[in-house]
């Protein structure tokens, strides 16, 4: 017999960061996660996780604003649907709200962590099966000090933990900004790939005058360098120079993508399940990519546990990436609220076993750290 959706909470969550984060639109020294818990009538619960970073900085949904809007709109609707049709529920969501994408990750994930652990399967399993149990994981550099960076890169380097890293850049005046990359890439040479993520600081003269001292230093990515809506100018940039240039938020949907594609873009795309709504359609990004010959990445939004491991379950099911992924979310955090930590080790980290996300909610952790 179908089970039905019989409720769905949400908790906000404060996580300290280890160290401030800094980006070219916010400092973080806390990660607010919104975590959702649907529980259906069968008895089984299943989690997600909404998160965004720098309250509304980054983007239009803030943490608050998810919480109302999966409170008064999203989990009403959702409530008395069948707790094991993902495409229904989700096209539920879709007719009755615009946007709000962030969201409905969380709560996609939610339903596809229920439905693995009423079928006893892991999520990957759910979407057509893991080709790859452990994925190459970087390290952003964002402290904001050139010799902390890189005291912070060569422990990670040597505790084999990553030899990838993304310095983020575009908050400071950009000849300051080459000169702190130059010297980081100097440090580490060959032992490390060193990218770099500007989001959308830079307008496009500067792009053009940074970018080659950039490539001139050896970087190997170059992140949305200019705004998001700036398309032409990104296909441009990827055409103009031997460095790959790697699409973020400049690509937030299937409709991005295929602009994109359309406008000569040549490079990589940034997947991630907050842009998409969740994991199936992160998979359908993925897929048009494939098919406009554009390399993949996969992204973070600075998730927890849970939003990394819905996205690794997602990654997990591909084939091999072109830039590896950044899944180190929890890395950067100082605690945990599940009881199992991912567990991150040879330049990677492992996808998780058992059924759903495979993972379970501290209860302890989670009072501890939800907000009152
Ligand atoms: O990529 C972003 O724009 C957001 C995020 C990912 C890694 C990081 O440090 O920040
Ligand atoms: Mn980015």
């Amino acid at each position: 017999m179908t089970a039905l959706i019989e409720s769905v909470e949400t908790l906000l969550v404060d996580l300290p960061t280890i160290r401030p984060h800094k980006l070219s639109m916010a400092t973080m020294a806390t990660q607010t996660l919104v975590i959702v818990r649907l529980k259906c009538a069968d008895g089984i619960e299943g989690i997600g996780e909404a998160t965004t970073i720098g309250g509304l900085a980054y983007g239009p949904e803030s943490p608050e604003s998810m919480k109302v809007n999966i409170d008064t709109y999203l989990a009403p609707a959702l409530v008395g649907l069948a707790a094991d049709n993902v495409n229904l529920a989700m096209a539920r969501l879709d007719k009755l709200a615009k946007g709000n994408v962030i969201a409905k990750s969380a709560l996609e994930t939610a339903l596809l962590d229920a439905q693995g652990k009423r079928l006893g399967v892991p999520l990957a399993t759910l979407l057509g099966g893991a080709r790859h149990d452990h994925l190459p994981v970087l390290w952003t550099l964002a402290s904001g000090d050139t010799d902390k960076d890189i005291e912070e890169a060569r422990k990670r380097l040597e505790q084999r933990r990553h030899r990838d890293f993304k310095l983020k850049i575009g908050a400071n005046e950009v000849d300051h900004d080459v000169r702190h990359v130059a010297a980081i890439k100097a440090a580490l040479g060959d032992r490390a790939s060193v990218r770099v993520d500007v989001n959308q600081a830079w307008d496009e003269a500067t792009a053009v005058r940074a970018i080659a001292a950039l490539e001139e230093a050896g970087v190997d990515l170059i992140e949305q360098p200019i705004p998001a809506h700036e398309r032409a100018g990104l296909a441009r940039l990827a055409n103009r120079f031997e460095v790959t240039m790697l699409a973020d938020e400049g690509v937030q949907d299937l409709r991005c993508g295929l602009a994109l594609i359309e406008s000569g873009f040549s490079g990589a795309f940034a997947l991630k399940i907050a842009k998409s709504a969740g994991p199936r359609g992160a998979l359908r990004l993925a897929h048009l990519a494939d098919a406009g010959g554009i390399g993949l990445y996969g992204g973070t939004m600075l998730e927890g546990s849970i939003g990394t491991a819905a996205s690794l379950h997602a990654w997990a099911t591909l084939p091999e990436m072109a830039w590896g992924t950044e899944m180190f979310g929890p890395l950067l955090l100082t605690d945990d609220i599940v009881t199992t930590p991912l567990r991150y080790d040879d330049f990677g980290v492992a996808l998780p076993q058992g059924p759903g996300l495979g993972l379970e909610l501290d209860h302890d952790k989670l009072r501890e750290y939800a907000r009152s």
